[in-house]
């Protein structure tokens, strides 16, 4: 039989959902991040689900769940145990078992965000738990964080700087930091944000629908 004459192979019935990180340093405002991330997606139509890692805690999930921003059913919790990146990076069995969870409760759903709990800089996703991944840091940590250059900065798909509204009072040059930031992560993008206040959030919104979800 010729190539031309095999039959079409059939249609997955459901289009799995992209699958994003969300990781840094404990404190850099990730969950805030989210906080503000959900509505923006939302308002965008995007479909969306979220796992969080803490260390032996389900805080960030609980605190997710209580907001009101989305279905507390949409929501789930890793308990990592130990370092969370042991379970974004080198064994995501349990991450890719809840994104999955939460696929076969919500079909349809479009976006899973996985935000790794705090962390130091050194931590990545494993591409086999991720499409794309955001790494945040915030201004607070110093503006010599960048040129410490560690793989979390150098290696995500988009680093977003948080907490500008505190560099004035940490004495940090805020152009200076995103200057560097962009230096050491060549072509890749740098975001600034504020996720008390929202500023910035609608870019890394818009970022995340062009990389994942393919938005013009
Ligand atoms: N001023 C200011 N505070 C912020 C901002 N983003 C987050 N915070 C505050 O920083 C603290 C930590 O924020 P979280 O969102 O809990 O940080 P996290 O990275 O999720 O923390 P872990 O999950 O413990 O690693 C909270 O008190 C937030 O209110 C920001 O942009 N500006």
């Amino acid at each position: 039989m010729s190539a031309s004459a095999l039959p079409s192979p059939a249609l997955p019935e459901t289009v799995t959902a992209a699958r994003i990180g969300i990781g840094g340093p404990v404190g850099s405002g990730k969950t805030a991040l989210i906080e503000r991330l959900i509505p923006a997606l939302q308002a965008r139509g995007v479909d969306l689900a979220v796992v969080t890692n803490d260390l032996v805690t389900k805080e960030d999930a609980e605190r997710l769940r209580r907001s009101g921003l989305i279905d507390p059913a949409r929501v789930e919790a890793v308990e990592a145990g130990a370092c969370p990146h042991t379970v974004i990076r080198e064994d995501p069995t349990l991450n890719i078992a809840a994104g999955d969870d939460l696929e076969a409760k919500f079909p349809g759903l479009q976006l899973l965000i996985f935000e790794s709990g705090g962390d130091n800089l050194a931590s990545t996703f494993s591409l086999d738990l991720v499409d794309w991944w955001i790494f945040v840091i915030d201004v607070a940590g110093g503006d010599d964080i960048p040129r410490k250059r560690g793989p979390g900065v150098l290696r995500c798909d988009l680093l977003v700087i948080n907490k500008v509204d505190l560099a004035p009072h940490v004495g940090v040059d805020l152009p200076g930091m995103l200057a560097e930031a962009a230096r050491v992560r060549g072509a890749k993008p740098v975001a600034a944000t504020n996720a008390r206040s929202g500023e910035g959030v609608e870019a890394v919104a818009d970022a995340i629908c062009r990389a994942v979800l393919f938005a013009p």
